[in-house]
């Protein structure tokens, strides 16, 4: 049998259809390997099995692996607000569950610094981020969803007195993690535009962004601003979507405005942005997130809400290019 035959048959009859070529020359074997499709873990996984299987025949002094991956096209989408409260960590965390639930590899980075809530709101307050070397490991949400948040980080309340390079720092190993075959990273931005904003603009290509805001001139005049940063970076707008809308009381049915109605749909034109939708304010959105069960997870009154504004962001990404 020659040396290159040999090689061939000590590789493990379930790794043979990824090789792409072995060859065999003065004690080195050199294998190149498809590995499109796995994730970082998985790759140095079939590295370690080729090197071990090759390197028990007598001939071989040493393996050289090559491993071929198609490069992904994960797309980005941040989700930001002009200011803080108005509901931008649960319309991230519903969207990644909507769009979950339609097929799309998600996942969630809970890039807001100062008030991290994506662990709570997807239900991974108790889980334990994994890392191997560098590189940290997604944690698995019962939705579907993977995700990875500064609170799991930093410790609570340490993170305001962070500074830019640390930001940034912080930002890239999140965004930097082993997302294996994620389609998207959909991306909670903290309120405003700081140093996690520009750190995000300047190191990454976010596809879009989505902006939330109340219906209140005042939530609108910070979200005019948070548009006119991601227009500036040439980041495109995906949409406005209004949160709070009204208020149906459920003691007596009545429909109330406390932040106003409408103010949003009226700003998005101004704007010259699309409208994606508006949510109500509703005690069971309040409560279901606080229990780490977004409404976009279950048959709820509310979940329409998120899957409708979630097809319109997974139709744009189908349209976009970047
Ligand atoms: N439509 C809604 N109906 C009822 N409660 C809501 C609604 N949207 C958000 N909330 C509640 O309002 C609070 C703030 O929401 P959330 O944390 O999503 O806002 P945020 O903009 O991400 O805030 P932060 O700036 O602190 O990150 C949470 O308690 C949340 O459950």
């Amino acid at each position: 049998m020659s040396s290159e035959k040999a090689i061939k048959s000590a590789i493990p009859a379930e790794l043979s259809g990824m090789i792409r070529s072995a060859k065999f020359a003065e004690g080195v074997a050199t294998i190149v390997a498809d590995a499109s499709g796995l994730g970082r873990s998985a790759m140095a996984q079939l590295q370690r099995e080729l090197e071990q299987a090759v390197g028990a025949l007598p001939e071989v002094n040493e393996v050289r692996v090559a491993l071929m991956a198609d490069k992904r096209e994960r797309k980005i989408v941040v989700v930001g607000s002009g200011k803080g409260g108005v509901g931008k960590s649960t319309l991230t965390a519903n969207l990644a569950v909507a769009l979950a639930r339609s097929g799309m590899k998600v996942g969630v980075v809970d890039a807001d610094i100062y008030g991290p809530s994506q662990p709570l709101l997807l239900g991974t307050a108790n889980e334990k981020v994994r890392a191997e070397g560098q590189t940290l490991i997604p944690v698995q949400t019962e939705f579907g969803v993977s995700m990875l948040s500064m609170g799991q980080l930093i410790e609570p309340g340490r993170a305001i007195a962070w500074r830019g390079p640390m930001v940034g720092k912080a930002l890239e190993q999140l965004m930097e993690a082993d997302w294996g075959d994620t389609d998207l990273l959909l991306v909670d931005l903290p309120p405003g535009t700081g140093d996690v904003q520009l750190s995000m603009l300047q190191n990454f290509k976010p596809a879009g962004a989505v902006v939330i805001s109340t219906p209140q001139d005042l939530a609108l005049i910070d979200a005019t601003r948070a548009i006119d940063l991601f227009k500036q970076a040439k980041v495109p707008i995906i949409g406005l979507v209004e949160n709070m809308a009204g208020y149906l009381c459920p003691e007596c049915g009545a429909v109330s405005a406390p932040f106003g109605q409408g103010g949003t749909e009226s700003a998005a034109q101004a704007l010259g942005v699309p409208f994606l939708g508006r949510v109500p304010l509703a005690m069971e959105i309040r409560v279901a997130s606080d229990t780490g069960q977004p409404p976009a997870a279950n048959e709820t009154q509310h979940g329409p809400h998120f899957s409708g504004i979630a097809a319109q962001v997974a139709s744009y990404l189908a349209g976009s290019q970047g």
